[in-house]
């Protein structure tokens, strides 16, 4: 099998990777701008920044398998910010409660002869409503920090979830269904 490159700093996705029974050789974060272009919409948005950590990475490391993944909440054509400071948390918290939302993540595998892949992951979330003590608790908890959208599903938050459809590992930074595929593609999993 051909070792991997994780082009990611998400020590979410090396747990992801690893109940694929896969640990990366070598993790190289791609570090890029992840600010949305002028009116750029959700899903091109995502899928560009997966492509883009993915080749600047393959860039140097020739001959070898790249994986890279990025994901977003997007509420509507809008595009949430990856929550930093408890205001932006406790502003995306607002405007997810008691609606749905999609969480997309992207993964872009370049494979040893340099061809790269995409695949697309897309869940609905249904948030319960949430008054302003619960997102007081919430954001006093931290999980939210350096999550997009100011929540992380594989916490506390699940509680306010009403109904998930799509992939939870998805929603965590890594679809394993299409990853996998992926990567046996790539020939770094067995078929
Ligand atoms: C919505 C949601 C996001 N997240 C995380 C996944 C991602 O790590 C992060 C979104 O930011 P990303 O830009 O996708 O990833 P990253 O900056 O952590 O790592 P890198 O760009 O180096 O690959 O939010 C959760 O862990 N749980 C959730 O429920």
């Amino acid at each position: 099998m051909t070792p991997l490159v994780l082009a990611s700093a998400s020590p979410r996705r090396v747990e992801l990777l690893a109940r694929l029974g896969v640990t990366p050789a070598a993790i190289d974060p791609a570090d890029i701008d992840e600010t949305p272009r002028k009116a750029e919409v959700p899903r091109p948005h995502v899928a560009r920044l997966a492509a883009e950590k993915a080749a600047a990475v393959a860039a140097r490391h020739p001959g070898k398998v790249v994986l890279a993944a990025d994901t977003l909440v997007a509420a509507g054509r809008r595009i949430l910010p990856k929550a930093d400071d408890e205001a932006t948390a406790r502003a995306c918290l607002g405007l997810l409660s008691g609606r749905r939302h999609e969480v997309l993540t992207a993964v872009t595998v370049i494979d040893a002869a340099g061809i790269a892949r995409h695949r697309l992951s897309s869940t609905t979330v249904a948030v319960a409503p949430l008054t302003p003590a619960m997102i007081e608790r919430y954001v006093d908890g931290g999980q939210w920090r350096g999550k997009a959208g100011g929540y992380a599903i594989q916490g506390a938050f699940e509680a306010h979830v009403r109904f998930l459809s799509g992939s939870f590992s998805g929603v965590m930074g890594l679809p394993l269904f299409e990853t996998r595929a992926m990567l046996v593609t790539a020939h770094v999993l067995p078929a």
